[in-house]
């Protein structure tokens, strides 16, 4: 039996909570050698797996690196799966398959050569496989608890940039996408499929940036287009220092849906390949976004799943509720 510790403070994210957090890292005076961690922790749960320092540098920034999380087999497995996916040589009922906007307007490419992302692959055995891994959802149930739902899932094949800058994209906050809270309980695991640096376009992350609120999200005004969906945080000041993730084969960032983050242009011939999946506790709720930030995204995904799959009178929280599938315990609400 584990045991799970989330100690909740009053407005956990208020300044007063930030504070708190911040002076209790501090070394006490005196005799004490070790550095003193704070017991307060709002983002993570204690189930044996993360150290100390592990969940103080998640509280603090939002995001926790593991190297090495997933095997070459394993990476080699959804490689070849998103190929046969790219050939056609197998349909997936669901499945969303995106090009690049400059790619898409400039000339047809067969295969993944257009191929700038797939998601929803739960009925995908192959690829739905990353999403129950086991040595990945030890870890999520470090943020969500042991009821795991398995929300969203892509295969991201980042295309060589066809010189309009599209393959960037843009910072935002992935929570902007989603009708459930509360976010605490929402976490990405994103796997580098191979070595991702700032040549091929690596994630891009503004450290701390989880302990505010969902900005407003909107289209940014980039010159040579922008993809569909590829909303980015509102007024984006670009001056704010950001961090590169470099990241080798099968490392793996868990991070915080309120986390601002992006990534760069493609500069290099390849198409950098990255699998993820958003998990949610399922004891989280849905919402309904009328007369948030978020009415935005639901009308455009509801008129996609209007156009793709014929289904109208949708909600974002429909299109949410169709495709959360139960990784681990109990389906309670999502
Ligand atoms: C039931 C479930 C439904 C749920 C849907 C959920 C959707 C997304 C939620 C994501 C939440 C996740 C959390 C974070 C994720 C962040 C993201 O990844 S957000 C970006 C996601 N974007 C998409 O998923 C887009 C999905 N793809 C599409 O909608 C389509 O592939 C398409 C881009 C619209 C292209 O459609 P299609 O009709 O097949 O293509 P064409 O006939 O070739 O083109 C039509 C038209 O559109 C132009 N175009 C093509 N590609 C793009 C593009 N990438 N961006 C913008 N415009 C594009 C093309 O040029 C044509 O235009 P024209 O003017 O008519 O010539
Ligand atoms: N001019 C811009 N306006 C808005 N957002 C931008 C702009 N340039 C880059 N970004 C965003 O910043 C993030 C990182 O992109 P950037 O181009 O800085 O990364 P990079 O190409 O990896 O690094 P660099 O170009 O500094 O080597 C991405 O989310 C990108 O979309
Ligand atoms: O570029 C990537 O691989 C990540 C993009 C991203 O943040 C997203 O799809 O939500
Ligand atoms: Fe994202
Ligand atoms: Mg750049």
């Amino acid at each position: 039996m584990m045991a799970y510790r989330r100690t909740f403070t009053p407005g956990g994210s208020g300044r007063l909570a930030v504070l708190q957090r911040h002076l209790s890292a501090v070394p006490l005076s005196g005799q004490l050698t070790s550095t003193v961690y704070p017991t307060n922790f709002c983002y993570t749960l204690d189930n044996n797996l993360l150290t100390t320092e592990q969940r103080q540098f998640y509280e603090e920034n939002g995001f926790l690196v593991i190297k090495n999380l997933v095997s070459a087999v394993d990476i080699e497995r959804f490689r070849e799966e998103f190929e046969r996916l790219c050939k056609k040589e197998i349909t997936v009922p669901g499945l969303l398959i995106m090009r690049d906007v400059a790619i898409a307007k400039s000339e047809y490419v067969p295969d993944q050569k257009a191929i700038t992302k797939v998601q929803n692959f739960h009925e995908d055995p192959e690829l739905f496989r990353y999403c129950s891994l086991p040595q990945i959802v030890k870890y999520v149930e470090c943020f969500t608890g042991p009821n795991i739902m398995a929300m969203h899932t892509m295969l991201i094949n980042k295309p060589p940039d066809a010189g309009k800058k599209s393959s960037r994209h843009p910072m935002h906050q992935d929570l902007h996408y989603f009708p459930f809270r509360p976010s605490d309980h929402i976490v990405c695991a994103w796997t580098a499929m191979e070595r991702i640096d700032r040549s091929n376009g690596c994630l891009v992350v503004i450290p701390g940036t989880h302990k505010g609120t969902l900005k407003q999200h909107d289209y940014p005004e980039w010159e040579g287009g922008v993809n569909k969906m590829y909303h980015g945080v509102r007024d984006f000041d670009l001056t704010i220092p950001r961090v590169h993730l470099v990241m080798e084969k099968g490392d793996t960032v868990f991070f915080h849906p309120l986390l601002i983050h992006g990534s760069g242009m493609n500069r290099t011939a390849g198409f950098r390949k990255a699998i993820s999946c958003h998990y949610a506790s399922a004891d989280c709720h849905y919402i309904d976004v009328k007369g948030t930030t978020q009415e935005n995204i639901e009308k455009e995904v509801v008129e996609l799943a209007c156009k793709r799959h014929g289904l109208s009178g949708l909600t974002l929280k429909d299109t949410w509720m169709i495709k959360a599938r139960l990784i681990n315990g109990e389906r309670t609400n999502l």
